[in-house]
């Protein structure tokens, strides 16, 4: 059984992992994090999600955590998780991390970080959300001169935008054009905007209810709309990802890895015709 470590034990991600281990065997679940604030510390992360007790108590202690652990599993806020990283860097522990809203300051410490361990960093865990990607980079070489929308939706309660998913959405389009989003991105739009900036792309976010994450690429040219999309509908999607990656992950040299590695699609070049 690989002993996993939950970090971001107390949110939604984290219920849906410690749901996620509870039915897979191959794990096992040996520690809970939450930020040293959470009056909950010392209660047992099962039971506050609602699940049979498992005697896993919350805590914030992560140094002990990342000890007991031979993989640990990251959903929490950027500034945590840079701190989670850099005591797994320390105690040379694998770490999948499904964080979003990094700074580029702090993807340059990761990739630093990921030189001494191995580490998977991905905005999103789906095997959909990957296959988007993919397909997205062949539509945006094949529709070279559509205007480019990403629209995203996700719950009331996220603190980031546009979503990590939306932004790799981004990047993938711009590299398929030989840009960047630094370049090519506007990121929202407001006011007297002028006419769209010819070779822009464009993004859209809406924050309503309890949307999971619904992700679309709109290629929009005068006579014809072509749409990527993807919905997802229970994080139980995202949960099962990451552990997929928590499987994979030990034993693999230090680097920065993407679920497409894990997944096993990182050379797929479909062709079109
Ligand atoms: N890659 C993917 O597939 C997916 C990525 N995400 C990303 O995962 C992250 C978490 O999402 P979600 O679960 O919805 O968010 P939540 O806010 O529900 O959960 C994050 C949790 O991290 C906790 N936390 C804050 N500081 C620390 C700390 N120092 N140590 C340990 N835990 C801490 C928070 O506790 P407190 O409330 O007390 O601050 C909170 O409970 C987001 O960045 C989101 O974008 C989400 C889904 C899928
Ligand atoms: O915060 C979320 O919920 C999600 N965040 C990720 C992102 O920012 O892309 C992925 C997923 O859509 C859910």
């Amino acid at each position: 059984m690989l002993a996993v470590s939950i970090h971001g034990a107390s949110g939604r991600m984290g219920k849906a992992l410690v749901g996620a281990v509870r039915e897979n065997d191959t794990f096992k679940l040996a520690a809970a994090v939450a930020s040293a604030s959470d009056s909950r510390i010392g209660q047992d992360v099962a039971v506050i999600h609602g699940f049979p007790y498992l005697g896993v108590p919350l805590t914030a202690n992560v140094p002990e955590t990342v000890q007991k652990a031979d993989v640990v599993v990251d959903f929490s806020q950027p500034y945590a998780s840079l701190q989670l990283l850099r005591t797994c860097a320390q105690q040379r522990k694998p770490v999948v991390v499904g964080t979003t809203g990094f700074s580029a300051e702090a993807k340059a410490e990761i990739e630093e970080i990921a030189q001494t361990i191995p580490v998977v960093l991905s905005p999103n865990m789906s095997v959909g959300v990957n296959l988007l990607f993919a397909l997205a980079r062949i539509a945006a070489e094949a529709m070279p001169d559509a205007d480019a929308e990403i629209i995203e939706g996700h719950h009331r309660h996220k603190i980031d935008a546009p979503s990590g998913t939306a932004l790799r959405l981004g990047e993938t389009v711009a590299a398929a054009r030989g840009t960047t989003l630094a370049e090519a991105g506007v990121l929202s739009r407001e006011g007297f905007t002028g006419p769209r900036a010819p070779g822009s792309i464009g993004f859209a976010t809406i924050r309503a209810g309890e949307i999971v994450g619904d992700h679309t690429l709109l290629l929009a040219t005068g006579t014809e709309h072509f749409e990527l999309k993807h919905k997802a509908f229970d994080r139980k999607n995202f949960a099962e990802g990451a552990l997929r990656a928590a499987l994979w992950l030990p034993g693999k040299p230090a680097g920065l890895y993407d679920m497409n590695d894990v997944l096993g699609i990182s050379g797929l070049n479909l062709k079109l015709g």
